[in-house]
């Protein structure tokens, strides 16, 4: 038979025997992908004060951009005229794009839910908007990710059953729109995205509904959005197992350095999430021994690294001191060295991560991670 060429396929390289976690790659048109893997979030085609040549330095593997955020602006016909994000932005290894389902529900005010589609108003102007699965579609058509998400709703948390229900069918519906108007599936991967809520028989049904499609991966949605991380843990443990093995599974949101690590023991192989590069902004950073303002008074005069366990270009070069005074003194510089450094640390956790499944011991690194990291990071 026909071998039929997708976009990208997953290798399964070996399951840790200790945690069940598993070792894998995404091979894609622009790169491989090893996983466990976290991406970095560069909503507006820019992973924010970060450089691709510094994001290759880090050894990033994919960046996630976003549909909603360069539909609104530049518009997704400029960057099609730019030959697609990869060259717009500069990027030749894997981008994923998010679809703009949450997007529209977070960002956005006056938005109307219909069969057909969302109507709302751009949170930069108000100007009144539409989205429909297959618009979602032609924008990341044209945006030109290796991976492009389906069209869904984000129900909010909490929500009750009923509402949570005919949301997460709306979503089914709207899945199979999208592999219905995906013109290019053999150089673009179209993941479905797994809702149902909080609710363990709503996330069977939407798993379900969504696996009877094949999709070529599947992302677990409607998490990481204000509900208790055991919450999350615990719908983890419904959702996966019903995820064919053979797939990418991508848990939308998540990226502190617990969930980083619990997920991975449950099964996920991707992540993304805005905390390394939002909390930087403010100074606030995450090291091997836990988190660490660093506006706060008593690094005045700390000469040490940020992090003396930490081998990247901040931690090489700067003191606590020189980069508390740039981000007391709003000095952009400051802002990059806390980004590069937080970003560099949860690419190296998921190095450790991927090492911990070889040598299968992942469970010991999680017990040894969290005895110097402080058991919980918000
Ligand atoms: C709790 O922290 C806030 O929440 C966000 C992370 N949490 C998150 N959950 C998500 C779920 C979905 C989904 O169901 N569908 C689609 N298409 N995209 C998603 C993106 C998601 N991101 C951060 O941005 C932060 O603002
Ligand atoms: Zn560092």
């Amino acid at each position: 038979m026909e071998e039929c060429t997708v976009a990208i396929k997953y290798e399964l390289i070996k399951v840790c025997k200790q945690s069940g976690a598993r070792l894998g790659r995404v091979h894609t048109p622009h790169g491989v992908i090893d996983t466990p893997t976290f991406m970095p979030v560069g909503t507006q085609a820019t992973v924010k004060t970060m450089s691709p040549e510094e994001l290759k330095q880090m050894d990033a593997h994919i960046i996630l951009s976003n549909t909603y955020h360069l539909f609104l602006r530049p518009g997704h016909e400029i960057v099609r005229q730019a030959g697609g994000l990869h060259k717009f932005m500069n990027w030749d290894r894997p981008i994923l794009t998010d679809s703009g389902g949450f997007q529209v529900f977070s960002l956005s005010n006056m938005r109307k839910i219909k069969e057909e589609g969302v109507e709302f108003r751009s949170h930069l102007n108000g100007d009144k908007l539409f989205i429909s699965p297959e618009k979602a579609m032609e924008i990341q058509n044209a945006l030109g990710p290796d991976i492009m998400m389906a069209f869904d709703e984000c129900a909010p948390y909490p929500a009750d059953h009923k509402y949570v229900k005919q949301s997460l069918e709306r979503t089914t519906r709207w899945a199979e729109r999208c592999l219905k108007s995906h013109a290019r599936p053999h150089d673009q991967a179209l993941f479905a995205i797994v809702q149902g809520g909080m609710y363990e028989d709503l996330r069977k049904q939407s798993a379900a509904d969504l696996t009877s499609m094949d999709f070529p991966g599947y992302a677990i949605g409607g998490l990481s959005v204000g509900e208790p991380k055991d919450l999350m843990f615990n719908m983890l443990d419904v959702t996966v197992p019903l995820l064919p093995s053979n797939k990418p599974r991508y848990l939308m949101g998540v990226g502190s350095p617990d969930a980083l690590i619990e997920g991975s023991i449950r099964g996920v192989d991707m992540f993304d999430c805005v905390l390394p590069t939002r909390i930087a902004r403010n100074g606030t950073t995450m090291t091997s021994s836990g988190r660490l303002v660093i506006k706060n008074a008593k690094f005045t005069e700390d000469f040490g690294p940020l992090d003396p366990e930490c081998s990247c270009y901040t931690c090489q070069n700067y003191s606590r001191a020189y980069i508390r005074h740039l981000i007391k003194a709003d000095e952009t510089f400051g802002l990059r060295l806390t980004t590069y450094h937080n970003l560099h640390f949860l690419l190296q956790l998921m190095r450790d991560v991927r090492q911990a499944i070889m040598d299968d011991r992942l469970l010991d690194f999680r017990d040894a991670f969290f005895a110097k990291y402080g058991l919980f990071d918000n």
